[in-house]
């Protein structure tokens, strides 16, 4: 089973849009111990030990959900965080550090968007590893 407390999203910048801060709440509401962390750069080595780092980029592998959430249960007990850019994107050599890079679309999101559907998908993944309706919905 996939739990929440084994993820997290690191983002740059914050999320000025009310809608878009309205949306993330609901799935925040629906996993509290999923952890986000809001910052100006990212400290990859702090981390980085015994974690998997996902690095969100158009430019990375795309999955369907349910692959995704095969992907997030092959990587067992560890902890999971997922990077998200600011309009510059994420560093070269941090995607270079990665595990994987993960494309939500080939398409450009502005990064508040990227984070609100970032966290439907881990909240769809978890759905589906639990087996709850959700997905099938
Ligand atoms: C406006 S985009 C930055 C685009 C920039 N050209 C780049 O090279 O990443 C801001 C952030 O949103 C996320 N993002 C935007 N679209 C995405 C997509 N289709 N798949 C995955 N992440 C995306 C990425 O983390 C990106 O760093």
């Amino acid at each position: 089973m996939l739990q929440t407390n084994r993820l997290s999203i690191n983002a740059i910048g914050k999320i000025k849009k009310n809608w878009i801060r309205e949306g993330i709440n609901q799935y925040k509401k629906r996993m509290p111990d999923l952890i986000i962390n809001e910052s100006k750069s990212f400290n990859i080595d702090n981390i980085r030990v015994n974690n998997i780092i996902i690095c969100l980029t158009e430019e990375g592998q795309s999955f369907n959900s349910i692959e995704l959430t095969s992907l997030l249960l092959n990587f067992k007990n560890k902890k999971i965080n997922f990077l998200i850019g600011d309009a510059d994107g994420i560093p070269s050599d941090i995607k270079d550090k990665s595990n994987l890079l993960l494309s939500l679309s080939p398409l450009t999101f502005p990064h508040e968007l990227a984070r609100l559907i970032l966290i439907e998908q881990i909240y769809r993944a978890i759905s589906i590893s639990n087996n709850s309706p959700y997905h099938r919905a």
